[in-house]
Order: structure tokens, then sequence, then C-alpha cells
């Protein structure tokens, strides 16, 4: 039960907003539902993105948006867009929308943000996790920082502010957002959501031959 189409899901969202453990269940929950499934990562694990990864103290404002921008377009080339041509459902862990908060809040204006992630795939399904800062920053406290960019109260508030704007840009250029809260809401329910919306974008279209 393998032949659904490939579909592109990208899942964003501010630090602790859920974003791993949500792709991690829902690669399971697909995979054990017949679909084929390939699960990545922005930075990519390839060498661009693992000094992006682990640079993000070495490299930062426009160097590092061109540094995650060049792994962005690499990845598309020799991952992402041959997974889509095999007929896979691709799940990848950030995207454009990181781009466009993360460097926003390392100083570089969303004009070369935008050119630079312009030629960028647009994704079938682009899902914004959402949550109240608050609670991110609890979640962050408690699990461990990842980066300079989960530094506490302040910098989860301005992620969440972002985060907004990016959604209305970003739908701005027709990238279909799957906006959903997981402030209240466990990964179950986030991965129920996110599956109903690829059941419903993997459904056979009608056969023209029943219609008229
Ligand atoms: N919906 C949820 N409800 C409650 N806790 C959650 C939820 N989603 C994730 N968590 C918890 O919050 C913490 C951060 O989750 P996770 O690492 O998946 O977030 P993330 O968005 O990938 O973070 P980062 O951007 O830092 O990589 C983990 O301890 C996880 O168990
Ligand atoms: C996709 C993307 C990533 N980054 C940076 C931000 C973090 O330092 C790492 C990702 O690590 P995490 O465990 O997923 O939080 O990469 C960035 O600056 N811009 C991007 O677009």
């Amino acid at each position: 039960m393998t032949a659904h189409r490939g579909l592109f899901v990208t899942i964003d969202g501010p630090g602790g907003a859920g974003k791993s453990s949500t792709t991690r269940l829902l690669h399971h929950r697909l995979t054990s539902q017949g679909y084929a499934v390939h699960t990545t990562t922005e930075p990519s694990h390839d060498q661009l993105g693992e000094i992006a990864r682990h640079g993000t103290d070495t490299y930062s404002g426009h160097a590092l948006a061109c540094l995650v921008a060049a792994d962005r377009y690499h990845h598309l080339a020799t991952e992402i867009r041959p997974q889509l041509a095999a007929g896979k459902i691709v799940l990848c862990d950030r995207y454009v929308a990181s781009s466009y908060v993360l460097q926003r809040m390392d100083g570089v204006p969303i004009d070369f943000i935008e050119a630079l992630n312009a030629a960028a795939d647009i994704p079938d399904v682009a899902v914004i996790l959402t949550v109240d800062p608050k609670v991110t920053a609890r979640r962050i406290h408690e699990r461990g920082a990842h980066s300079r960019f989960e530094a506490g109260i302040t910098t989860s508030r301005m992620e969440a502010e972002l985060y907004a704007d990016t959604t209305h840009r970003l739908t701005r250029r027709n990238y279909p957002i799957l906006a959903i809260d997981t402030t209240k809401c466990a990964t179950e329910q986030v991965v129920d959501m996110i599956v109903q919306r690829i059941a419903q974008l993997t459904a056979s279209p009608p056969d023209e031959s029943h219609t008229a």
C-alpha cells in the first residue's frame, strides 16, 4: 500500500514547540499506515548542513543566512526532490520559515531573506507549530538549549512574534500553512491533525469514468 504520490511536508516552529517530537511520531504513524516516508532535517546532514548546525556560534547574520540557504538548495537537489520523485512522503524538520524567523533574530533584513529563499520549492503542507512562549521557555529550560537562539523567555517571545509574521508572509507566497497550537495539545493530537491533512491530499482523485 505504498502507491501514494510524493508529498513534501515541512515542520517549523519556535524552539521547544515540538518539531522533532512531532516529526518522529509522524514518521512512525505514517509508516505504520503503509505510507513510504523519508524523514530529514535542516540544516541537513550533508557537509554544508553540518557546518551550519554546529557553527551557529561562529557564523551569524548574513553569513549564516547564506550558509543555511546554500544547504537548503543542495538538500532539495540531492535528497528532497529525488525522494519525492520516488513517491515518498518527505518530512522535513525545519525549512524556509525557520530562516524567516531565526535569521531576522540575527539582524538580517527580511527582504534579503525572502530573496535568498525565493527559489526554494513550496511544500505541499507547511506545518507551523505555535505555542505560548512561556511554555517553550520552560520546555527548553527542562530539556536544555540547542543553540544561542534559545536563550530564555525574551528570545522565545521574539520567536513567537516572528513566526506569526512569517505565517502571513509565506501565505502570501502560496505556502499552504497548517498552523497548530501545541500549548495544550499533546504530540499525538498534533500528529492526528497532520495525518488528516496528508490523507486528504493523498486521497485518489474521483474516477472520471463515473462522472457524466
Ligand atoms: N505537544 C507537546 N506537549 C508537551 N511537551 C512537548 C510537546 N511537544 C514537545 N514537547 C516537549 O518539549 C521539549 C522540546 O521538544 P522538541 O525537541 O520536539 O522541540 P523542537 O521544536 O524540535 O525544539 P528545537 O527547535 O530546540 O530542536 C521536549 O522535552 C518534548 O518532550
Ligand atoms: C533551518 C535553519 C536552522 N538554523 C539553525 C538554528 C539552530 O542553531 C540549528 C538547528 O537546530 P535545532 O536543533 O533544529 O534547533 O540551525 C538557522 O539559523 N536557520 C535555518 O533556516
